[in-house]
């Protein structure tokens, strides 16, 4: 087991959860802590970070580091460098799981931001306990609030850096939770946070159901012709199926069969959904659209036909 470190008290925290467990759990316990080599003398740092996990005990300990992309805007390009590093050094060690320092605020923030997307229910499910492949990433900290965790850094001297980017109001996350978050506590109360925790577990509880329906109505109204050579193959769906299902479980099945044709799910946004759902009324007469991925949606008679084109 590894605790992904990144010398923030919530992390630190974690490290020392896990150094002072595993020996009564009898786990063999490491850590890892990624540098993104985004400010001077973050190696350094790093470094340090790796020597305050080996004093806890912790080992094998690793300092990696990662050179972080453009695509998607700079927080998202840190977080897959980061969770792709996570990953190989798992790997690397055979550990079975990644421990991550998440806690309740991270939760309610990552609801907000859902929220202000205007997004369904999977995302409003926020963060899993256990997440990644085959269940790899685990959040123990979850249910457990930020000021507790940073308490209990502190009464255990453990020393911690802020990553300066977590305070730097460029960051949405950053605003959400140094600006947005305390206005809505002394709007609402201090129970907002735990609330929006509590809408990510009730949402994710939703969202669990619907795919669940979705897999089986995908079973009444769905068909899939052979691939040309190459390609991905061609999806019918039975309109008139789609059209007796509920508006939510309907945007699911057109956005697994959009899948099975070959659109690349990352790429795949509601508002594609939602123009997919209006051509199964022929709204505005429209027959015919395009999705990422080169797929071709066509509706064609009592069946919409998607494939790749
Ligand atoms: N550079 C890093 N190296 C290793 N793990 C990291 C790194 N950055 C983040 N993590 C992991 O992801 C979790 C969430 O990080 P994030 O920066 O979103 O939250 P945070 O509340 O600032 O956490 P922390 O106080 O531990 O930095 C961390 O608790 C840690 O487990």
């Amino acid at each position: 087991m590894l605790a992904a470190c990144s010398g923030g008290a919530d992390s630190m925290a974690l490290a020392s959860a896990l150094a002072f467990e595993a020996p009564r759990l009898g786990l063999r316990a490491g850590g890892v802590t990624v540098d993104h080599g985004l400010q001077q003398g973050s190696d350094a740092r790093a470094a340090e970070v790796a020597d305050r996990m080996r004093s806890l005990g912790l080992a094998p300990v690793e300092a990696v580091a990662v050179s972080v992309g453009r695509g998607g805007g700079p927080e998202a390009a840190a977080r897959d460098a980061r969770y792709a590093a996570l990953d190989a050094a798992a790997e690397r060690h055979g550990a079975a799981a990644v421990l991550l320092g998440h806690t309740r605020d991270d939760q309610a923030e990552t609801v907000l931001l859902g929220l202000a997307r205007g997004s369904g229910t999977r995302s409003l499910s926020g963060m899993a306990w256990v997440s990644g492949t085959g269940g790899r990433y685990r959040r123990p900290f979850l249910q457990l609030d930020r000021h507790t965790v940073r308490e209990a850094c502190l009464a255990q001297s453990l020393p911690v850096w802020e990553d300066p980017h977590n305070a730097d109001p460029a960051y949405t996350r950053s605003r959400v939770r140094h600006e947005a978050l305390p206005i809505l506590e002394k709007a609402l109360g201090k129970g907002v946070v735990e609330a929006l925790a509590r809408t990510a577990q009730l949402s994710r509880d939703d969202a669990d159901a619907l795919d669940a329906w979705a897999a089986r109505a995908e079973a009444e109204v769905m068909t899939t012709a052979p691939a040309a050579a190459g390609g991905a193959q061609a999806v019918h769906l039975d309109t008139g199926g789609l059209r007796g299902l509920p508006a939510a479980v309907r945007r699911r099945v057109l956005r697994r069969a959009a899948i099975a044709a070959g659109a690349p799910a990352g790429s795949l946004f509601a508002r594609h959904i939602e123009e997919v759902d209006r051509l199964i009324t022929g709204w505005r007469g429209q027959r015919a659209l395009n999705l990422p991925g080169r797929v071709e949606v066509r509706r064609e008679g009592g069946r919409l036909v998607i494939r790749q084109g």
